[in-house]
């Protein structure tokens, strides 16, 4: 199924007569019209459009290019991908070339040859084709560092997606997520994936370090600084030298520290503890918290410039109870990954894949990989219950986002496919049976919404 089939073109033109005979050379062509920007707006609502084709001058004041230009930059604003053919005047070239240099696909002087527009609306539709094949393409792979990565969330996918493109800048990456949403594994995916970078990954979690220790920990010391400093030790920044640093729980890092790893991220040098040479370091710094930091430096707990500084790029890792069918696809990679580990075949029952669906797991993918190495031992039979998984059923109610009936039902089937290939595990068929469709139909939306099995 192809979505241009289901996206029309769309025919902006106030002159009703020219309206008509658009519409009637392009007649091969699915197409809705519009006669000015109000209505335009409204039928690019309701039919999303892959091409639109509009005359740039527009009523109110039909002599001026003034409405065209502003529905030009609204069409784009509300979807850069669709393909804009502008229609000018004869001796309208300066304008043309506006209109294309604000992101129109094309444009072509009127009268026209219906031939020369049909040529060019078809060209348009390919294009744009095209380009939503290569976007879901893209959208259905996790970048092979972030292979481990289990996810078919929608939302998650695209978090891979801006790991992947940060991975080879030297930008300093913040992760944003809950304990246990994943964030150690992306900042090694974003090493891994960085191919710029052949030093170490090193994390250090400023929370689980007393505060008198953190500084040699990072920083290094030499021998005799101190009582117990016996021979002269690098620390974590200079280990993670030509690598990538990641500092876990950064909003518990102590102000006087705060400070001199700002120094550090301004002169890029360490001055280990007790030393007085100073050694230039390359490192690219991944900083992650549970935190919101945002709120701790308006409360002063957290130094603002450092915040800039380390919040180059930052990253919100939805948490597991957000992300659509996650829990169930993760469950049974656990469950086949502990089967193995105890030599046994085990599988989950229906009633714990709906306490799973249901469980909102506030200790996010830890939580669910605890829970299911506890069941794995518990399980009796080749099977693994709710009582095994030991969760309480709860109800998944969900907030209404959008009333738009299009993008609401395109949400919806999103949704019950990706859960229903994830309580399938994959397996076409079954997500078929449980969806009450066919299978080809099944594979049809899949490819539709960029999934895989
Ligand atoms: N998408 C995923 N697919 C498979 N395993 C995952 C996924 N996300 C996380 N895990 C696993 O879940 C556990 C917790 O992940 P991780 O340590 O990266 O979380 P975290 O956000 O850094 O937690 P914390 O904030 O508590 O340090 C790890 O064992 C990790 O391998």
């Amino acid at each position: 199924m192809s979505p241009d089939k289901l996206q029309p073109l769309l025919i902006v033109e106030d002159d009703l007569a020219l309206q008509k005979q658009i519409k009637w050379s392009l007649d091969g062509f699915e197409s809705v019209t519009a006669h000015d920007r109000e209505s335009a707006m409204a039928q690019l609502r309701r039919h999303a459009p892959a091409v639109v084709t509009m005359d740039l001058g527009l009523p109110p004041d039909a002599d001026s290019v003034t409405e065209g230009f502003k529905l030009l930059e609204q069409i784009l604003g509300a979807d850069p991908d669709i393909k804009v053919i502008v229609l000018t005047g004869q001796n309208d070239q300066s304008n043309a070339l506006k209109a294309v240099a604000m992101g129109a696909y094309d444009f072509l002087a009127k009268p026209f040859e219906p031939e020369v527009l049909h040529l060019g609306v078809e060209r348009a539709f390919r294009l744009h084709q095209l380009q939503a094949e290569n976007k879901r393409l893209q959208a259905m792979q996790t970048p092979d560092a972030l292979a481990g990565l289990l996810t078919r969330d929608p939302q998650m996918l695209r978090v891979c997606r801006t790991i992947e493109k940060v991975a080879n800048t030297n930008a300093s990456v913040m992760l944003l997520g809950e304990s246990g949403t994943g964030k150690e594994v992306l900042a090694r995916g974003l090493h891994q994936q960085s191919h710029r970078r052949n030093g170490k990954f090193v994390a250090i979690n400023c929370a689980a370090i007393p505060e008198n220790l953190l500084e040699s920990e990072l920083f290094g010391y030499e021998k005799g600084a101190f009582t117990g400093a016996a021979k002269t030790t690098p620390g974590k920044i200079e280990t993670a030298h030509a690598g990538t640093l990641m500092l876990d729980e950064i909003g518990d890092m102590p102000m006087a520290l705060q400070a001199k790893l700002l120094r550090f991220l301004q002169e890029r040098v360490v001055e280990r503890v007790g030393g007085r040479q100073e050694i230039a370091v390359d490192v690219r710094i991944v900083c992650a918290t549970h935190q919101n930091l945002a709120q701790c430096v308006k409360e002063g707990r957290f130094r603002e410039d450092l915040y800039y500084r380390l919040a180059e790029i930052v990253v919100e890792i939805p948490p597991l109870r957000a992300r659509v069918g996650d829990a169930a696809l993760l469950a049974h990679a656990f469950v086949r990954r502990f089967g193995q580990e105890h030599r046994r075949n085990l599988t989950l029952a229906d009633d714990a894949l709906r306490a799973i669906e249901a469980h909102p797991w506030p200790g996010n993918i830890r939580e669910l990989e605890n829970c299911i190495k506890r069941a794995t031992i518990m399980a009796d039979g080749h099977q693994i219950t709710a009582e095994d998984v030991g969760l309480a059923g709860a109800d998944g109610a969900e907030g209404d986002r959008s009333l738009d009936l299009r993008v609401t039902r395109e949400a919806a089937e999103q949704r019950a496919v990706i859960a229903a290939l994830a309580r399938a595990d994959g397996t076409v068929a079954k997500a078929a049976d449980l969806l009450g469709v066919s299978r080809p139909t099944l594979y049809d939306l899949m490819h539709r919404l960029g999934l895989k099995p």
